[in-house]
């Protein structure tokens, strides 16, 4: 799987490889960054507000229960302390809010919502407690006193304003009130109200008899009696109502709540850590994988450099060699060109050359220019006598011995066979190229002995010659043949000997220098 992945990647073109590694790159960068996000403490403080938040709440909570027991009992210093904890309450479980929505999981969610319905209903509950709870108590405050003052009046009156008997009569029905209020009080149940009503009817029924001041008082304990049997039931259902609303359960819950989400978030916190730490060994060792291609392809990439420069080297060493010696065989080449083998003497082409060159000068300076053709005599019979490798050293001696007589600045050609030719320039004279011609022909005239061998041999020698601007207009081929045609003629008038052409051009006397 990875080999073909890698296989792939491998045939991609450098610019969708190098697109392919920066996305690759991005996508572990961005994971690290998610396991590092995931993995990250959760901040204690969140988890202490929301305990701390709790706790006050719940404290308050009970601080309101007891307020709503003691305006119940009659103890309440006023029935604003019924809702003093409620502003407070109410931030608080706004705080409460924010934590639940920074904090994850649908049951935390639920319990705030139900304590924050059990909030609302108390609350509501208790601003109706509230309302009934002062008629209510000023009610009960007021009841006995009230009995107790009119059986006092009751007592003063008696045998005078009213017959005795309903005297008595209305004595023993406001002790029966006070004490059925009072249970009622205790215990308010329909029985127990129908009977408080049927004493109040029986009190109201003795209204006739009594003075106006005392019906007053009458009227004043029915209306209280009244209230507290309407008030009473109320008030009660209104409590039972509260106690019912649980929000210190709702509180319970929701705490327990948060510690599961927390501890969960921990746990969930805590497995990520472990992701991130496996995560960044597999970084690590993916990081170490790419340095150790990195270090292998340097290593290859310095041995291809090394084994290329050594390449180089060996290749500019040996185009140095092959160019020396491309030099040397062109030398050579060239060499051969111009000399004949044999002898070392130059050849007819670079002697047509020179004689050019030496035209062209005679042409400048208005001097004469020579050209000696020599053939040998009885040449052949050194070959037919000793062979032919002692030809060629005769030919070598004639060479040698005919060299040593010239200027530095004369030619000496071998055409081929045993045909040499000699080229002077600025010649003086007629006489000087005589002499010179006298001279060869005693010198190839000395070589009388090779390899041992007695050996007798002269030449004969053609001798042509052209001066200035109308001499080199003849040619180079014109001089030649006009000296070889005088070489044919001395040949035939005996050999040994020389023949100057007649069309050979000389200086006039006293013009001349060297030769
Ligand atoms: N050893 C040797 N012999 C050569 C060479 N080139 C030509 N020859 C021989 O040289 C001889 C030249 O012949 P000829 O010029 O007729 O000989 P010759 O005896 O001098 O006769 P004439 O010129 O008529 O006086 C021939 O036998 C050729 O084979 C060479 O390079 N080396």
């Amino acid at each position: 799987m990875v080999a073909v992945l890698a296989q792939r990647v491998a045939s991609l073109r450098p610019r969708r490889r190098l697109q392919l590694a920066g996305l690759a790159v991005l996508v572990l960068a961005l994971l690290l960054a998610f396991f590092y996000i995931r993995s990250e403490a959760a901040d204690p403080e969140i988890r202490n507000d929301v305990l701390l938040n709790l706790r006050e709440l719940e404290k308050l909570d009970a601080e309101w229960d007891a307020n709503i027991l003691r305006a119940h009992i009659g103890r309440a210093p006023a029935t604003a302390a019924l809702t003093t904890q409620l502003p407070r309450m109410r931030e608080l479980t706004t705080r409460l809010g924010e934590a639940v929505t920074a904090t994850s999981g649908a049951p935390v969610r639920t319990a705030y919502s139900l304590l924050r319905d059990a909030m609302q209903r108390k609350e509501l509950l208790a601003v109706q407690f509230g309302r009934h709870n002062p008629p209510l108590r000023e009610a009960l405050v007021y009841l006995p006193p009230a009995v107790a003052d009119l059986k006092t009046e009751l007592g003063g009156i008696e045998g005078a304003l009213a017959p005795a008997r309903l005297v008595v009569r209305l004595d023993a029905s406001l002790n029966a009130l006070l004490t059925e209020i009072l249970r009622y009080n205790v215990t308010p149940n329909p029985p127990l109200a129908a009977r408080i009503d049927e004493i109040l009817g029986d009190i109201a029924a003795q209204q006739i008899a009594f003075s106006p001041a005392v019906v007053e008082k009458m009227d004043a304990l029915i209306k209280t009696s009244r209230v507290i049997l309407v008030k009473r039931p109320l008030e009660n259902r209104l409590e039972a109502h509260i106690a019912a609303t649980a929000t210190g359960a709702a509180l319970d819950r929701l705490g327990r709540e948060f510690d599961r989400a927390f501890d969960t978030e921990l746990a969930v916190r805590e497995r990520y850590r472990g992701y991130l730490f496996g995560y960044s060994a597999f970084l690590l060792l993916l990081l170490a994988y790419a340095g150790m291609r990195l270090r292998r392809s340097y290593r290859i990439i310095g041995e291809v450099n090394h084994r290329l420069q050594a390449a180089n080297e060996n290749l500019e060493h040996r185009v140095a060699e092959r160019t020396a010696e491309l030099e040397a065989q062109s030398k050579q080449l060239e060499r051969l060109a111009q000399h004949d083998s044999l002898t070392g003497l130059i050849n007819y082409r670079q002697l047509t050359r020179l004689l050019e060159r030496a035209l062209a000068r005679a042409n400048r300076r208005d001097s004469v220019v020579v050209i000696m053709f020599i053939d040998l005599d009885g040449f052949k019979a050194v070959n037919d006598t000793y062979g032919h490798a002692t030809g060629d050293l005769v030919l070598q001696m004639v060479a040698r011995r005919v060299q040593e007589k010239l200027r530095a600045e004369d030619a000496l050609a071998r055409l081929g066979g045993d045909e040499f030719v000699i080229m002077l320039e600025e010649v003086a004279s007629r006489e000087g190229a005589l002499r010179v011609a006298q001279l060869a022909l005693d010198q190839i005239r000395s070589v009388t002995e090779a390899d041992g061998n007695p050996v007798t041999i002269s030449a004969s020698i053609g001798i042509s010659s052209a001066r200035g601007h109308l001499g080199a207009a003849r040619g180079s081929a014109a001089l030649l043949a006009e000296a070889d045609k005088a070489m044919y003629d001395a040949k035939s008038s005996g050999k040994g000997g020389f023949v100057v052409s007649p069309s050979a051009q000389w200086l006039a006397p006293g013009q001349g220098g060297a030769h």
